[in-house]
């Protein structure tokens, strides 16, 4: 296990610039306002119960209002391979993201960029040793996504006891540490500053409603993330 470095957002040095992706975007007039903002990376939900779920024709769309240097990730929920296959087919996302049980093989079989979500507090998942050794099968994963523990699995708006990211491991070729579970511009700049994530990830912070960002939310919330990142310049 590698251990914690003192570097911020798993950086061997520099300044700090922490990525933000906005997630469970599900209108064009929302994406571009995340785009406009300076997001790194846009979610797409291909989950059926949640709210936020797309069709293949409406995340093409979306897809392609996309330009060149903002990831977009395709985001799933035990699905099965197919689903997967038809959304790569379908969609061209940059990254799957997974937030179910899905095995390390799993998550890798399809030879793309991933990253897997743990839900931090979920039975298994209660302590600081359990975590960082359930995230150390997934070691091929871009990126280590940690929400809080909902029965929907995830877009919630609640947050978690983030001294169970302790024992993570953090640094260079380590999946990067990406914060996530009820962010909103209140609140992003503590985080930043007590964990200094790689990255951050929203959805519920940046709403009006399940589904519909708002634009001054958005703003705010990529403000705080920058004014975080200048407070924490060297
Ligand atoms: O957004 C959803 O509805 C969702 C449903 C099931 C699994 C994941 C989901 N969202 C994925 C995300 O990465 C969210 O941004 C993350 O869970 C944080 O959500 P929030 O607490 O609302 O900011």
């Amino acid at each position: 296990m590698i251990t914690q470095t003192a570097a911020s957002n798993d950086a061997p040095s520099g300044p700090r610039r922490t990525r933000v992706k906005i997630c469970g975007l599900t209108r064009p007039q929302d994406l571009d306002e995340a785009v406009a903002a300076g997001v790194d990376a846009i979610g797409l939900v291909f989950y059926p119960p949640s709210r936020r779920c797309l069709t293949l024709e409406q995340a093409a769309d979306l897809r392609a209002r996309v330009p060149a240097f903002v990831d977009v990730t395709a985001l799933f929920v035990n699905p099965d391979a197919q689903a997967v296959r038809q959304v790569i087919e379908a969609v061209r996302p940059d990254l799957l993201q997974f937030h179910g049980e899905e095995s390390p093989g799993f998550c890798a079989d399809f030879g793309m960029r991933h990253i897997k979500a743990f839900r931090a507090g979920a039975p298994g998942l209660e302590t600081a040793a359990t975590l960082a050794r359930a995230c150390e099968a997934y070691g091929q994963a871009a990126g280590w996504l940690f929400d809080s523990y909902s029965a929907g699995y995830g877009g919630s708006g609640s947050g978690f006891d983030t001294t169970l990211l302790a024992d993570v491991s953090r640094g260079p070729g380590v999946p990067a540490l990406v914060l996530s579970g009820g962010l909103k511009a209140e609140t992003v700049g503590a985080q930043i500053a007590a964990l200094e994530p790689f990255a951050v990830d929203v959805s519920s912070g940046v709403e009006s409603a399940p589904g519909i960002k708002d634009p001054a939310r958005i703003q705010a919330f990529m403000r705080a993330v920058r004014a975080a990142d200048a407070a924490g310049m060297p």
